[in-house]
Parts: C-alpha cells; sequence; structure tokens
C-alpha cells in the first residue's frame, strides 16, 4: 500500500508543472507576443486576451478603446479581433489608400455567422462582376431613382407607422424603429415579392428577423443558439419566397434580354448612379473622409420618356434597363456579364443576393431611426431650430415632402450627419491586403493581413474636432513610461519607424499629432471625467457633443467623416439613408411634440453593432399637434 510520504514526488512534480504553466501565462506568452510585435513593426498592444483578444473592450465602448489605442498609438495600429490579428486604420492618408487601392486591398466579410448566411459575395469580391453591380445598384439608388421611384412608397410606410404611434401615444423607440425599417426595407426599398396574405407577410418579416439577429451571436450551431435560429429561418423564407424571387428574376431576365419597350426615368441614367458625384441641391453626401461632393446643379431630371431598351450586347455593360429596385438590379447586374442567369447563380445564391439587400437596408436603417429621433428629442435646442426650418419648408412649399423640398432643409441635414459621427450606424469594413502595402508614414501591411478601417476611430481623431497641435508640456514627462512606450513605439520600429521619423521631419502626415507625447498632452487638456474629449462624449456631455452647427461651416466641418466609407466601395444606399432619415424627422416634427421618458437612455446605450439603448429604457411619447 502507497503511503502518503510515497506521493509526494508526484505532487512536488505536479506543482512544478503548474508553476512552470503559470509563469509561462503570466510571462513567457507576453514576452513572445511583445517579441512578435517588435518583428512585425506596427505599434499596437502587446497584451491580450486568448482566442477573443481585444474583441470586448471594442464592443463595449468603441469611441473609448479607439481614443485611448489613438493615444497611444496614433492613426494605425495592430491589434487582435476574434482572435486574429487586425490591421486598424482610421486617418485620412491611410484610409485613402486602403478605400480606393483596390489592387492591394480586396473586400472582405469576417465572422464566421455572416458566411453561413451569405455564402456568396463574388459581386463584392471580384473586380468585373463588382463592377457591373455597382453601377446597376448605383443607378437604382440614385437621387433621381429616389425620386421617383421610392419616396412616395417611403412617406406612405411612413404615414402608416406614425399613424400607429398617434393611436399609441407610446412606443419603444427602438422596436418600433426595427419595425418601420423592416417595412422600408421589404415594402420599398429592396423591392423583393412578398406572399399576398396578411399572415404570410408578417411570417416573412419575423423570419427576416431572425436570420438578421443571427448575423451577430456566435458561430455555434446548436439548437437554441441565434445562428441555429437563423439558418432554420433561412431555410423556411427560401420555401416561401423563393418561387416569387425567381418568377421575379425570370421576368427580369426576358425584359433584358427581349428589348422590350419600357418607361425609364432619365435622370437615373448611367453617371447618377455612383454616390460619389451624385447629390442633389442641399443633400450633400460626403465621399468619406469629408470629401463631400458639390451639390449637383443637375436636379434630377424626372420627365419621363419611352424608350426601347436595349439587349446585353457588346461588353454586356449596355444593358439600358433602369432598374427600379435592387433585386432587379442584382438580377440586371449579373445579366450583364452577358451570361445566363442560372449558369451564375443557383436557386441559392440568388436568394442570398436578395437577402443581402434586406441587411444592408434594415440592419443600417433601424439604426439611424432610433438614433436620429434620440438625438433630436435629447436636445431641446436642436429641435426648436428644426421646428423653425419646418415652419419655413411649411410657409413656401405646403404639405409637399418630395425630393426637393427635402433638399432644401440645410439644418436636418446637418442633424443626420451630425448624428451618423457621434452615433455611427456602421463600425467600418474590413479588406485583405492582397500584397505587402508600404504606407506614406514607413509602415508596411503584410501580405494576407486582415485590414479594419474604422468609422469610430477616424472620428475620434478628425483634426477638425481636435485642437491644433500643443507643445510638449515641460515638467511632465514620465520616464519609465516614455522608455517602455519607446520599446513599443515608432522609435523602436527599425526601419519603419526611421522612416516615420524623417516623414515627420520632413512635415508629411503621420496623423495630426505626429507623437504620443503630442496625443497624451492633448488628451489631458481635453478629456473630461469619463475619459473622452467633448466631441465624442454622447453619454454623459450630450449636448456639448452633439453639434449640427459643425456642418453647417466650411472651417467646422468635420474633415474625416467616415459613415459611409469611401472610394470603390462607398455606400451605394447613402442617398437612400439621408432620405429615409430626413423623412422620418420631417413628418414627426410636424405632426408631434415628442420626447423620450427616460433621460438617460443614450447613457445606457451600447454603439454595437449601431446605437442601441438598454432593454425598456427608450420610451417615447407622442402628443399630436401641428406645428
Ligand atoms: C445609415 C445608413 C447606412 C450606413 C451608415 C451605411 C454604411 C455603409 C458603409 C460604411 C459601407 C462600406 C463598407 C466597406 O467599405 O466595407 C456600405 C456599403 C454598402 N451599402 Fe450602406 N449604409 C447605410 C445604408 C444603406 C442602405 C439604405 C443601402 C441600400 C439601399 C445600402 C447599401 C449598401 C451597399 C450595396 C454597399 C456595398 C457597396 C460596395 O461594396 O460597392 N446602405 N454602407
Amino acid at each position: 500500500m502507497t503511503s502518503w510520504k510515497d506521493m509526494l514526488p508526484v505532487v512536488g512534480t505536479a506543482m512544478h508543472v503548474l508553476a512552470a504553466l503559470v509563469f509561462s501565462i503570466i510571462f513567457v506568452i507576453p514576452w513572445i507576443q511583445l517579441k512578435l510585435a517588435q518583428l512585425g513593426r506596427i505599434p499596437g498592444p502587446i497584451f491580450w486576451l486568448p482566442l477573443i483578444g481585444e474583441t470586448p473592450q471594442l464592443l463595449q465602448s468603441p469611441f473609448k478603446y479607439m481614443w485611448n489605442r489613438w493615444l497611444s498609438y496614433g492613426g494605425f495600429f495592430r491589434t487582435s479581433l476574434l482572435g486574429q490579428q487586425v490591421y486598424v486604420v482610421g486617418t485620412q492618408d491611410i484610409l485613402r489608400s486602403v478605400w480606393s487601392d483596390e489592387e492591394a486591398f480586396e473586400f472582405h466579410v469576417p465572422g464566421k455567422t455572416f458566411s453561413m448566411l451569405i455564402t456568396d459575395i463574388r459581386h463584392m469580391r471580384e473586380p468585373r462582376q463588382h463592377g457591373f453591380f455597382r453601377r446597376r445598384l448605383g443607378q437604382a439608388l440614385s437621387p433621381a431613382a429616389i425620386a421617383a421611384n421610392l419616396l412616395g412608397p417611403m412617406a406612405a410606410v411612413m404615414r402608416r407607422h406614425l399613424d400607429s404611434w398617434e393611436q399609441r401615444g407610446r412606443v419603444f423607440l427602438s422596436h418600433a424603429s426595427e419595425e418601420l425599417s423592416m417595412d422600408v426595407a421589404l415594402e420599398v426599398v429592396t423591392g423583393h415579392p412578398l406572399p399576398s396574405s396578411p399572415d404570410d407577410k408578417a411570417l416573412v418579416r419575423r423570419l427576416f428577423r431572425t436570420v438578421l439577429n443571427g448575423l451577430y451571436g456566435l458561430p455555434i450551431v446548436l439548437p437554441g443558439t441565434a445562428i441555429y435560429k437563423a439558418l432554420g429561418a433561412r431555410r423556411q423564407l427560401m420555401t416561401k419566397l423563393w418561387p416569387l424571387v425567381e418568377a421575379e428574376a425570370t421576368e427580369v431576365a426576358a425584359r433584358v434580354r427581349g428589348g422590350k419597350e419600357e418607361e425609364v426615368n432619365e435622370g437615373a441614367e448611367e453617371g447618377e448612379g455612383e454616390g460619389k458625384d451624385a447629390t442633389l441641391p442641399g443633400i450633400v453626401i460626403a465621399g468619406g473622409c469629408g470629401e463631400d461632393a458639390e451639390a449637383s446643379p443637375r436636379a434630377p431630371t424626372l420627365r419621363r420618356r419611352r424608350r426601347m431598351v436595349a439587349g446585353a450586347g457588346g461588353d454586356g455593360n449596355d444593358i439600358g434597363v433602369a432598374p427600379m429596385r435592387m433585386l432587379e438590379a442584382q438580377v440586371s447586374s449579373v445579366l450583364a456579364g452577358g451570361e445566363e442567369l442560372s449558369a451564375i447563380l443557383t436557386p441559392e445564391q440568388l436568394f442570398e443576393r436578395a437577402l443581402g439587400t434586406v441587411i444592408a437596408v434594415d440592419e443600417t436603417s433601424r439604426h439611424l431611426f432610433f438614433a436620429s429621433v434620440a438625438a433630436v428629442a435629447l436636445a431641446p435646442e436642436v429641435r426648436a431650430k428644426l421646428e423653425d426650418e419646418q415652419r419655413q419648408a411649411l410657409g413656401k412649399y405646403g404639405d409637399e415632402l418630395s425630393y426637393s423640398v427635402l433638399g432644401d432643409m440645410p439644418y436636418l441635414d446637418a442633424v443626420i450627419k451630425e448624428t451618423l459621427r457621434l452615433l455611427p450606424v456602421s463600425i467600418g469594413g474590413f479588406r485583405i491586403a492582397k500584397r505587402d502595402v508600404q504606407l506614406r508614414s514607413g509602415f508596411v501591411i503584410p501580405r494576407g493581413a486582415v485590414v479594419y478601417w474604422s468609422t469610430h476611430l477616424a472620428h475620434c481623431c478628425d483634426p477638425v474636432l481636435l485642437p491644433r497641435n500643443p507643445a510638449p508640456e515641460p515638467g511632465r514627462k514620465n520616464l519609465f513610461g516614455s522608455w517602455f512606450r519607446s520599446l513599443l513605439g515608432p522609435r523602436s520600429l527599425g526601419p519603419a519607424g526611421a522612416a516615420a521619423r524623417q516623414g515627420t521631419r520632413r512635415g508629411m502626415s503621420v496623423g495630426v499629432f505626429d507623437t504620443a507625447e503630442a496625443r497624451r498632452t492633448l488628451a489631458r487638456s481635453i478629456e473630461g471625467p469619463t475619459g473622452l474629449p467633448a466631441h465624442l462624449d454622447f453619454q454623459v456631455r450630450f449636448e456639448e457633443a452633439f453639434r449640427p452647427e459643425r456642418w453647417l461651416n466650411e472651417e467646422t466641418r468635420p474633415k474625416q467623416w467616415a459613415a459611409f466609407g469611401g472610394g470603390g466601395h462607398l455606400c451605394l444606399g447613402q442617398h437612400v439613408a439621408m432620405v429615409e432619415a430626413k423623412l422620418l424627422l420631417a413628418m414627426l416634427l410636424r405632426r408631434f411634440e415628442f420626447r423620450l421618458e427616460d433621460s438617460g437612455v443614450l447613457r445606457k446605450a451600447s454603439l454595437f453593432p449601431g446605437p442601441t439603448p438598454r432593454r425598456g429604457t427608450d420610451g417615447l411619447l407622442l402628443i399630436s399637434r401641428p406645428l
């Protein structure tokens, strides 16, 4: 029989193994990460949690996370998100290259849940298909097409919802926005055929919502998980909608190929589709990074004319049909390749295209509706100015809320842009580096790296929103801190660091605040008690942060506004988004006195996946009155 004394060596060995394990977790792994970080020559944190990396900090408070990272590393750094090394970018010079250099950066959708629900994104990734896709969809979503095809039905859907809000007198804003955006997406913008019976329609809405909820869960397919339910709902939707989508797609295909006579909008012709230069007077849409397109002198030509619809000839690009809705645009963009629809897309892939359009519209609009109404409700001075503007519009145009009337509301326009700056609806986008890319700052993004361009980072360090580069404060140098930072910061970065320093000396922009010291000095002078500067502090200093007036003056207008992205993947729905938010606010202001029951709703809200209140805190009271 073994006595406890015989066991001692075994216990001792186990203790040694345990101690070695603890030691390596505490010291060795971070040390290896530090070495890798230095090898990578890109600034960034050296400690992060295994598997999840810095994802929790980012999701919990994107502004706080990005602000702190910017203070330490500037507008370009390396981190780990969902267990993957990611290069985060957010300053003008680098953003431009990531957005526009499609030779170097390929569109990427991270996260397994998305690819489980939408398996085919060739039309976003392959240059030829993407070209057709942008062109056709751009036409369907151009200002002229919106004015002619979408605005009337959109106003009708909104009126129906506002009637119901009026009857109830109180709604939960987030839920009400969700219902409204689903109806706008399904009944107006996407143009998907829907079943005719009301019960089936309601079921389709519920199924779409279940699919969308699956996007944000873990990719674990077990009964009860969000993705499990989403995949089930997707199958059901496919059974319900596929015959309708197929019939619609076949009909469009026949029309395109047959060259039938068709009514089209002149204004929706080629060239007005690309959001970059298609705007209407008063509706200025940023092309990313403050590159606001000038208001076009060309108002949409809404004269309708009859013309022959050409077949897909030549390079297949000249289809000639001005698509009326997104699905139609998708189908014709596939046909533009000169191939048969069925040869390129399986029923499932075509169905996924339909699903993708609902995601693009609904997932963004619901957050924008919630955020813009909440922001106005929480800022009485802003609301008073908006009401004045609406009174003037009523005096000038009567009840009309056409595209051009909405275009003549500069303050409302500024309110929506400021909402999208302070409460971004999109967190940004992802790319894969197709080759080593040397940045002007000297840093190199290695081939195969995942690049994340972040809306929040861009908005954090917009030079227009920061005071001028302050001189370092004498006597406040923390020697140990500087030494430690110098280990990690650009100074230690070998050739890349040297290039960066040289770039700074030559006056090239490495960000407005080129050194961590300058950024920290800045932080000491502008951070409030929450550790954020006023221009980001939507939770505690809302009225100081939310200042639509900054959009009305060229000097104060944000220059790094990235709400809709930029370059080759600039949001194709930006005109739709601006118009729907303006329409909703204009209609609300004209009909109701409204206020949020809980003035702390944003304090308790989160910004992921878009502005989302804590459950039950977003009661909105509505009292009807004429303006
Ligand atoms: C507030 C509302 C919206 C915001 C903030 C928003 C934001 C964005 C952003 C940031 C991108 C670029 C993603 C990237 O570069 O990786 C994008 C792309 C896109 N958006 Fe939007 N979006 C909004 C509404 C809409 C709507 C209403 C539609 C459709 C009607 C739409 C359709 C699209 C499409 C099709 C693309 C892909 C463009 C391409 O890859 O070429 N978006 N959106």
